[in-house]
């Protein structure tokens, strides 16, 4: 299988209205792939399409090379994680037996309850009553049952939207962790520090169109001034061009002990992503 996910202009009408048009990319294993776009630009219907919940109005989409609508089948379901809008959990069960519900399931140890729940940062919740958790702890929840039997590929709809900086910080090592052990990982998200800390690629999506797709360090580098800001310990600051005439200047600037700080001046994502697009992201 050359690609984990593989789509080639898919197309989404809903009553005639298209909601996605022509969107092809592709997804190697191992990447975590950002979907990124303002609301209404068709994420989730991307993953659902993906992910066999919603059938395309044209065009064809591979996952784990096989069609995406085979993934209804079991030995495939087994494979994939999803997480979108639709939590999946018996809410007067606690935290704890949801989780065994889906051990057993999916075949695995009780063990590695303890270690999702680390890695969501639910220890202490283990034996609350599902239908007592805050909207951010369902998240985590629900994102432990996904991570659970560490599928070959990972489906997140804006997996951190309701959580604090600190949960937040939690979900994002748990997902590197599941990177590092060979899960791929599509996730869609409105958050550009988001995208720049996880993602290894990302699409830009507007309207149900692809725009633009790229490494975030690629889409930030081209579009680099080719210059630095130096700024200097009496609080000034100075931009200096990254040539040989820039160097002449920065040396002289360090060899003073002048400097306190230099950065290279690029857009951030969420720039790129109004220039491109004429349209911020959240
Ligand atoms: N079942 C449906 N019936 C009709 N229209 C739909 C349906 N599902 C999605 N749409 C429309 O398709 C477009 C894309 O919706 P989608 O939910 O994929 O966007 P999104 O990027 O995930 O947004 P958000 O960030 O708000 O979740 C929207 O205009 C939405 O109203």
């Amino acid at each position: 299988m050359e690609y984990m996910i593989d789509a080639n202009a898919l197309e989404k009408s809903f009553s005639g209205t298209r909601a996605l048009k022509n969107v092809s990319f592709q997804v190697k294993k191992g990447e975590i792939f950002g979907f990124l776009g303002p609301s209404g630009s068709g994420k989730t219907t991307t993953i659902k399409m993906l992910t066999a919940q919603l059938t395309p109005t044209s065009g064809s989409a591979y996952v784990l090379g096989v069609p995406a609508s085979k993934l209804k089948e079991g030995k495939y379901r087994k494979q994939i994680g999803v997480i979108t809008d639709n939590t999946a959990l018996y809410v007067r069960l606690s935290v704890y037996d949801n989780l065994k519900l889906y051990c057993d399931l999916y075949d695995v140890h009780p063990n590695r309850i303890d270690e999702v729940l680390r890695m969501v940062n639910l220890t202490q919740e283990s034996q609350k009553i599902v239908s007592k958790l805050s909207k951010g702890m369902l998240q985590r929840i629900t994102l432990a049952r996904a991570f659970l039997h560490e599928p070959k590929l990972l489906f997140l709809d804006e997996p951190t939207s309701a959580l604090d900086p600190v949960n937040t910080r939690h979900i994002y090592e748990g997902l590197i962790a599941l990177k590092e052990k060979g899960t791929t990982i599509f996730l869609t998200t409105h958050d550009m520090n988001e995208a720049e800390t996880l993602c290894d690629r990302v699409a830009f999506l507007n309207d149900g169109e692809i725009q633009l797709l790229d490494s975030p360090k690629r889409l930030r580098q081209q579009r680099s001034d080719l210059t630095l800001t130096v700024e200097l310990t009496d609080g000034s600051r100075a931009i200096v061009p990254k040539g040989p005439a820039g160097a002449q200047e920065l040396f002289q600037y360090m060899s003073a002990n002048r400097v306190a700080s230099v950065w290279s001046n690029e857009p951030t994502l969420g720039d790129i992503f109004v220039e491109v697009t004429g349209r911020k992201l959240s």
